[in-house]
Parts: C-alpha cells; structure tokens; sequence
C-alpha cells in the first residue's frame, strides 16, 4: 500500500516537473495528458503549506498517536527505556488545520474551486491572501469570486487573458455589446436593458475612446438612436455622424438636447400610463419608442465653470442630466458617460448623476480620488485592482456591475477607421432625431465627407 502510494506521488510529481518543460513550447496543451492530474495533485498535497504560509490555516486540538512511546534502541537505549515506558501513545496535540478543498474543476484558462471557509473567516481574508497563492501554485492570478456563506471560490488562471483580446463587438441582441474579454476568458458584455447607464473613467491614453468605438461599432447595426456629447469640440464623434441622430459639441448645445430628451421622457411615461405598462419593454411591439443611448465624452467639461456666469447653464445640464439617468432605465434612454476625472469638486450634479450610472468601467486613472468616485462605493477590492494598471497595457479596466461583481477586463482594440465604417454601413439605421423625440432636431450632426 505504502509502496504503491510513493510510486502514485513519484508518477505525478515526475509529470509535474515535465510538465513546466512542455508548456512552455505548447501552451495549448496544459489540460491534456498528465497535465491537469499532477496540477490538482500538487494543488491537494500542498494546500496545507500554501494555507499556512498565507495565514489562512487554524490550530485546533486534537487526539494524536504519538512516537513517544516507541522504544529507543542503540546506545541511548539504556536508562531511557524506562521513561518510555510511562508515556502515553496517545495525546491531545495542537495540529494546524488548513480550510477545507472542494473539487478542482478545469476551467478554459486555468481551474476554480471551493473552500470552506473555518470559523470566523471572511472574504476578505482570501482576497488578502489571494496573491501569495498565486505565487504558491505558480499562476498569473487567484480571484476570490462566488461568495456564498461559508464558502468561497478560488478561480486560478494559468496566464494573462487579457494579453490579447479578439472579439467581436456586435451580438445581435438589442442594446447589447461585446467591447472585450475578462479576465477569466468569458466574453465582456454590456448590456444595457440589464444595467441602464454606465460610467467610464480613465487618464489619457488609457482607452476610454477606444471603448466607446467598440460600443458604437456594437450598437451601430442595431435598432436604436445613437446622441454624441462630445465637448472636445467634436473631434471623437463627428466621424461617427453618420449613425448619430443628433451631436452635440457646446454647453448650450447639450442643455438643449438634454431638454428634448426630458420631454420626451415625459412623453414616454404617458404612454406607459395609457397603455397600462410599468416600463417601454412592456408595451406592445408596435407602441414601444426605439431606444436612444446618449453617450457624453468627458464629462468634467459639461459641469466646469470659467465664471458665474456659467453657473445657471451648469445647473440646468447637471438637472438634466441626472432626471435623464433616473428615468431613462424605464422609458429606454441609456447614458454611456466618459471622463479621464470624475470628483466630488465638480460639484454635487456628478455625485449624484454617479450614483445613478450603476454600471462602472475605471481604466488606468491619474488620482486615486477618480478610482474611488467610479469603484469605491461598489467594491474596495476593485478599487486595488483598478490602481494597479499599468500604463503600458490600454483597454485593461476594472469593470463593475450592479450585482456585486467586478473584474478585470480589456477592451477589443476598435481603431476609429473600423467604426466611422460600421458608421457608414449602417447609417441607413440612423432615425432622425426629430421622429425619436418628436421635435425639430436641435443639433443635427454634420455628416463628415467620405474619404
Ligand atoms: N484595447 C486596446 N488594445 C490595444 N490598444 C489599445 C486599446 N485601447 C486603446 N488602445 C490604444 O491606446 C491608445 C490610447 O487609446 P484611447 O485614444 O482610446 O485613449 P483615451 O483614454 O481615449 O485617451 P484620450 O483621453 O487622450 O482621448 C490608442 O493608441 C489606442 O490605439
């Protein structure tokens, strides 16, 4: 039996070791083979030391046998069997107890299991320790993720998903996006009917626009009325007139836009009132208004102000604003809000318009009070993750939802040539502004000369 389990170990720590060798020329291949068998093994057989190392390990006492009693032979036999006689073989010991393993499953890119979590252990005592195990089972990263009481699940991914991220924005589902991968290999998915209004933060350079290319290129080919605030004079969203049905590049210009989509808010609700329903999604087919997803390019220049003169047009834009996040989940119009700084000095309008963007995407950003403003308040591990991005890797973000979760994330690299084209394709799709919010059309964008 002995013989056959030193064998059994022998085998798997052999594959283990041959298996760092083949990985490195074969990647693809890590679960085949003796691959996954000797990574569970060493995961099982080490989990004591690795716990223990990390701090997650308990002492309990416990009935042990013990060697005390066996007898001495050799010189130092003499006088001290005698002793040995008196001692008891069995005793109560302290013994270190390391939490409890539920069955490693193999996921694409790496494996994920439960623990038990001992007494008086949290979450946050895993997410601590969640490094120093990567580092112990030699993978690119360990998440704690499905927290259920007294148990977490530990998800291990081999190597950096994010690496390379090839998707494709469009998936055919009304108000639904595919701009990236997370970090655990699934595909990124916005939806919109899901969580209403979102919030993009991120420094220069970080990648903000280049979502907001795959979010277009996702949404062009879809039934909906696509409205651009672009307060950099309109050099991100012009090119994209095409599917836009309305842009708008000054102050003024969004405080009018934004007035029409009030009204048409308040309209909206009418006709749910009439026709008895709760939200647009529950009316009839051939009653519901088509959808308007509003996206805002940085938002800090909408509630800056020079002088007091501009404090009236600000006040009315930050109102505006935050009455179009309030009911747009219920009548179908969607904020997708960008900004490379979102703080509380802005003035209370962003406070208040963020907690209404329940879906959160925070790139690489340049003060930590932006990170705070886009996770803080949703999940402080986030927050840590967010912090960590290093500037060479655009598109990689920190993505929360409403639900609780977060992860790691990058977008699909949409170059501005690809959707000002997925603009052009589809910009038969584009409904006028006035036929959406029943009104002559305020701002109607300038269609840039095809090249
Ligand atoms: N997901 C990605 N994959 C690869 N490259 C990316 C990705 N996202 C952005 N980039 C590259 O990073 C650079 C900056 O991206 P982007 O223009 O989107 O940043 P930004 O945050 O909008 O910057 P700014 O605020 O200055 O406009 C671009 O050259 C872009 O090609």
């Amino acid at each position: 039996m002995g013989d056959t389990l030193t064998l059994a170990l022998g085998v798997l720590t052999v594959g283990a070791v041959g298996l760092g060798a083949w990985r490195r020329w074969h990647p693809a291949s890590f679960w085949y083979g003796v691959g996954f068998p000797s990574r569970a093994a060493l995961v099982y057989l080490t989990w004591r030391h690795v716990a223990s190392g990390c701090g997650l390990t308990r002492h309990r006492r416990r009935w042990r046998w013990t060697l005390d009693a066996v007898p001495i032979v050799g010189p130092a036999a003499r006088g001290a069997a005698t002793v040995v006689e008196q001692k008891r073989r069995v005793r109560r010991v302290d013994v270190e107890r390391a939490p409890r393993l539920g069955v490693l499953r193999p996921t694409r890119l790496g494996w994920r299991m439960r623990v038990r979590l001992h007494d008086g252990q949290v979450p946050a005592d895993y997410e601590r320790a969640a490094e120093g195990i990567a580092h112990a089972w030699r993978v690119h990263s360990v998440r704690v993720v499905d927290v259920r009481p007294g148990v977490v699940t530990l998800w291990a991914t081999m190597r950096d998903p994010l690496t390379t991220v090839t998707v494709t924005p469009e998936t055919g589902e009304l108000l639904t996006v595919r701009p990236g991968k997370l970090e655990n290999g699934a595909d990124w998915v916005i939806n919109l009917r899901t969580v209403p209004h979102w919030l993009i933060a991120g420094a220069t350079q970080s990648g903000k626009s280049n979502l907001a290319n795959a979010v277009i290129k996702g949404l062009a080919p879809q039934p909906v009325a696509l409205v651009g605030f672009d307060l950099k004079g309109g050099v991100e969203f012009t090119p994209y007139a095409p599917r836009l049905s309305a842009l708008a590049t000054t102050r003024a210009e969004c405080v009018a836009l934004l007035g029409d989509l009030v009204a048409e808010l308040e309209e909206r609700m009418v006709l749910c009132r009439e026709a008895g329903a709760r939200n647009v999604w529950t009316l009839p087919e051939g009653l519901r208004p088509v959808p308007v997803v509003l996206l805002v390019d940085e938002v800090a220049e909408l509630f800056l102000m020079a002088d007091k003169s501009e404090k009236d047009q600000v006040a009315k834009t930050a109102t505006a604003l935050l009455r179009v996040a309030q009911l747009g989940r219920a009548f179908g119009v969607h904020l997708i809000v960008c900004g490379q700084r979102i703080g509380s000095d802005l003035g209370p309008g962003v406070t208040a318009l963020r907690a209404q963007l329940s879906g959160r995407v925070c790139h690489r950003v340049n003060d930590p009070e932006t990170a705070s403003m886009t996770l803080g308040d949703l999940n402080p591990a986030a927050l840590e993750a967010a912090r960590a991005i290093p500037a060479e890797t655009p598109g990689v973000c920190v993505t929360a939802g409403q639900d609780g979760t977060w992860h790691r994330a990058r977008s699909v690299y949409v170059s501005e040539a690809q959707a000002e084209q997925a603009a052009r394709d589809h910009a038969h799709l584009t409904p006028d502004w006035s036929a959406v919010v029943g009104s002559a059309p305020v701002t109607r964008p300038a269609v840039p000369e095809a090249a």
